[in-house]
């Protein structure tokens, strides 16, 4: 690839900067590297990235990663084997998109795929699934050596009085009361984290939401919960201990503290990546609209069409940064 351009509206851009061969230009006087807040790391000879099929003994993270500067996350492999194909072509990247390697081929938990400064890779479905993905991920930047690096889930999610197709920028990831915080229990004690997310890249999100057709997008509130069924209100699981009536309290209470969404990993996404200095955002399509009911009746490509749109957004942002769009 030809050197790329980095552009970050919220700081002044100049300068060069080889990364793993490349010309990247941008401002490097902020720069910000990836942290992970635990002093045994630095006493550890060889770290192991398990689940990734990785470790800094067998593998130089460095020349492999260094030049990473989004990533992009999302449950499902094959649809971030899709975004990593899409944003091949839409960065115009040599070669076949087709013949992208699944760097984590050495596992089956997670997939992920580097197309230039770009890496996709799913995350399982849950807080569990995508936590675990989460600390080997950080690790994996920092050893990486990674600078200045955005964040961004793609995901699906229920929607809360928004028609279906409408795409959600996260404003506050928040709990199921509503809280914008996440709770992880550490020796058997609550730890409590901020699930804040970066304001200027949510906003330089709409502003690109603006620029494309067919992607509707408004900024809200997200609930994470720990469950599709009975967390979420659904009327049809196995298991259902509520009433149509309080399903539907529950739901306009979201609404009135500001909830449009609904899904199952954004308060833990938000929590990490803001303790470790990343920058991050949460984009996700509504597939339903929850007080109308909890199964999507939509047909398959409908779906597809909506599962494109956080994609087709987040690209537009990368492209834009790039320099690739003006
Ligand atoms: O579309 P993804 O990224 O998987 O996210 C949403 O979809 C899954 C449930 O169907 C949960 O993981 C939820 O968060
Ligand atoms: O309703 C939905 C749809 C997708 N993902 C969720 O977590 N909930």
């Amino acid at each position: 690839m030809s050197g790329w351009k980095w552009n970050d509206s919220s700081r002044s851009c100049n300068g060069t900067e080889k990364i793993s061969g490349l010309s990247v230009h941008g401002n490097f006087q902020n720069k910000q590297y990836v942290q992970v807040k635990n002093p045994y790391l630095e006493t550890m000879e060889e770290d192991i990235l398990y689940h990734f099929s990785l470790s800094t003994k067998t593998h130089n993270l460095p020349e492999m990663f260094g030049d990473i500067k989004f990533v992009c996350v999302g449950g499902s492999t094959n649809r971030m084997k899709a975004f990593a194909q899409f944003i091949h072509q839409e960065l115009k990247q040599p070669g076949n998109p087709e013949d992208l390697r699944d760097i984590c081929e050495g596992t089956d938990r997670y997939c992920m795929y580097k197309v230039g400064p770009v890496l996709s890779i799913s995350h399982g479905m849950g807080v569990p699934s995508i936590s675990i993905m989460l600390h080997e991920l950080i690790k994996l930047l920092h050893h990486a050596q990674c600078r200045d690096v955005i964040l961004f889930r793609l995901g699906t999610s229920g929607g809360v009085g928004l028609a279906p197709g409408t795409v959600v920028i996260t404003d506050k990831a928040v709990d199921y009361s509503f809280r914008p915080q996440f709770e992880q229990v550490v020796l058997g004690k609550v730890i409590t984290r901020s699930t804040e997310l970066d304001e200027g890249v949510a906003s330089e999100l709409l502003q690109c939401s603006s620029e494309l057709q067919n992607v509707p997008t408004v900024i809200g509130n997200t609930m994470c919960t720990h469950d599709f069924y009975e967390g979420q209100g659904r009327l049809d699981g196995a298991l259902c201990s509520f009433s149509q009536e309080e399903k539907l309290e529950y739901l306009r209470n979201a609404y009135d503290a500001g909830v449009r969404n609904i899904e199952m990993e954004s308060t833990v996404f938000a929590a990490m990546c803001r303790v470790c200095g990343l920058k991050a955002a949460v984009v996700c399509v509504a597939l339903l609209h929850r007080f109308e009911g909890g199964q999507s009746t939509a047909p398959h490509d409908v779906l597809v069409d909506y599962q494109q749109r956080p994609q087709v957004l987040v690209s537009h942002f990368i492209k834009k940064r790039l320099g690739q769009i003006i």
